[in-house]
């Protein structure tokens, strides 16, 4: 079941044109701590590099994060952001927190420049970070109360700890905690101050599935009171549930967009299977009339790519019939999240547009067409 229906039109977060260049301002990345409101004792996230050097920073031209980013998010909706690796979602982000000003384009968060207005914007956003860098000697109840002190209108902390099931472990330091349990002390802080919007990175990393399950009903029952969430994933499960709309992230910018449904629609299905002995790709019945978009051989192995799955499988094992043949590890898969994800991501390495050449993997040799 995904989030509940959002409130109707009213925009919370929109995005324009979006960039983040790193190596060339001599800015840290993302000072500024946690959000929820106030400035708070956590002084940011622990992996910061300057962005005026080291590594990463790309040399003289520095290195382009984000490029040219756009979408727009409704009170009440939730919006995932998945990619591969280095796609740019924390960098994104880090500019829709106020962490950082953006190289170019527009960010508003409630109608305002969370970075120029963060006197406005802050205490009405709770952030959750990748990683949380509590003070170690501390237990989640003295985390919470000392980070209830700079928030205004914060919950009673033990409401905080029920919230996230940290009850039982109220009074274990921090240091002590399993690093599911210092997630949902994250989780714990970002909603102390009731935000109106959350930003969740990475939420449910390193959660069990039980938790993992517990954390989406909690992110759900937000949504439902029209709390506006922004959450980054690994987890292609997670979005699934939960996302009311998705972005698919590759090297900086927004590869698809749209409701799931959308985003796997534009993705073909496929069916593999071993050419059968003593047959060519060209003896197949005609790949067009079967409604297939496109196909490729490695070997015996061939993988016919369509938008029409039905079509395509039945057309082929009715040939299959006919000759008396048996297509040997046949395999019929519909379009998935999951697809739609790596055919882009590897579509986008490859220069391809639908990965479908690229997602066969490397040493793939282009079959005859057939006839
Ligand atoms: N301070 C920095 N200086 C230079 N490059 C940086 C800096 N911070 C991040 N980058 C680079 O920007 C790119 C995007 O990083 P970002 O953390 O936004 O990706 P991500 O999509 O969140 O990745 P992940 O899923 O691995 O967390 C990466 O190539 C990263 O190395």
């Amino acid at each position: 079941m995904k989030t509940g229906e959002f409130g109707g039109t009213e925009t919370v977060i929109e995005v324009g044109g979006l960039r983040r260049r790193y190596g060339t301002s001599g800015r840290g990345r993302s000072g500024g701590g946690r959000g929820s409101n106030g400035s708070g004792p956590r002084g940011g996230r622990p992996r910061s590099v300057a962005e005026g050097g080291g590594e990463r920073s790309g040399g003289r031209q520095g290195y382009e994060a984000v490029r040219g980013v756009d979408f727009s998010v409704a009170r009440g909706e939730l919006f995932a952001l998945l990619g591969t690796n280095g796609a740019g979602k924390t960098s994104t982000l880090e500019l829709l927190e106020g962490l950082a000003p953006p190289s170019d384009g527009q960010v508003r968060v409630l109608g305002h420049d969370p970075y120029r207005e963060r006197d406005k914007v802050r205490p009405r956003i709770g952030v959750m970070l990748q990683e949380g860098g509590f003070p170690s000697e501390l237990t989640p109840a003295e985390t919470l109360r000392m980070w209830a002190g700079c928030t205004s209108g914060a919950r009673p902390v033990d409401e905080a700890l029920a919230i996230v099931g940290l009850t039982p472990r109220k009074d274990v330091r921090v240091k002590q905690l399993s690093g599911g349990e210092r997630r949902r002390l994250d989780l714990a802080l970002a909603l102390l101050g009731r935000p109106e919007v959350l930003f969740l990175d990475e939420p449910t990393t390193g959660l069990d599935a039980e938790a993992r399950h517990e954390t989406w009903e909690l992110v759900r029952s937000l949504c439902d009171v029209g709390t506006t969430v922004l959450l980054t994933t690994h987890y292609l499960e997670e979005a699934e549930e939960l996302a009311n709309r998705l972005a698919i992230m590759h090297a900086g910018r927004i590869a698809a967009t749209g409701r799931v449904s959308e985003v796997v629609a534009a993705q073909p299905s496929r069916v593999s299977f071993e050419l059968p002995a003593g047959f060519l790709v060209g003896d197949l019945p005609p790949l067009a009339e079967l409604g297939v978009t496109g196909h490729e051989q490695r070997g015996r192995t061939v993988r016919l790519q369509t938008g029409e799955l039905q079509r395509a499988a039945t057309g082929l094992l009715v040939w299959a019939r006919d000759k008396g043949v048996e297509l040997h590890g046949l395999d019929v898969r519909a379009a998935s999240l999951e697809e739609a994800y790596l055919q882009i991501s590897r579509g986008i390495d490859d220069g391809t547009d639908s990965g479908f050449e690229g997602g066969f993997g490397n040493g793939m040799e282009k079959g005859a067409e057939s006839k």
